[in-house]
């Protein structure tokens, strides 16, 4: 980054994106059905599919915090984010749908 860019999708330099910049990014992805994506794939998988995964990543989850650390457990973090995120494409839901519960 060049000085004076402000970084639009990140927390931090070189870290990720934010949780807003990646439910942008899978909008995208499921409203052109862009090719060779797994989102599409998980969309088309359907809504009981994508909630079998958000039980499994969310165990993985608890059993990160319980004997691996806070870091991998960041990582599982993000992974149930993800897999909520495909939920709420899958059931229309926009993120100030859930914030509005907040
Ligand atoms: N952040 C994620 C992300 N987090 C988790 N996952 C998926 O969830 C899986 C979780 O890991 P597991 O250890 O459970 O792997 P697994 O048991 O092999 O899981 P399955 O693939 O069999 O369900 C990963 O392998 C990915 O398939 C993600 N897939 C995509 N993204 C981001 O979503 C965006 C769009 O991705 P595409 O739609 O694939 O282009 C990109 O920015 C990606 O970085």
């Amino acid at each position: 980054m060049t000085s004076g860019q402000t970084h639009q999708t990140g927390p931090q330099d070189g870290a990720g994106k934010s949780f807003d910049a990646l439910f942008a990014e899978l909008s995208e992805k499921a409203r052109l059905r862009q090719p060779g994506s797994g989102t599409v794939a998980r969309l088309d998988a359907g809504v009981h599919e994508i909630g079998k995964k958000i039980v499994e990543e969310a165990a993985e989850v608890w059993m990160a915090a319980e004997h691996e650390g806070g870091e991998r457990t960041a990582e599982e973090i993000s992974q149930l984010l993800y897999h909520l995120q495909v939920l709420m494409l899958a059931l229309e839901l926009d993120p100030t749908d859930v914030y509005r519960h907040l």
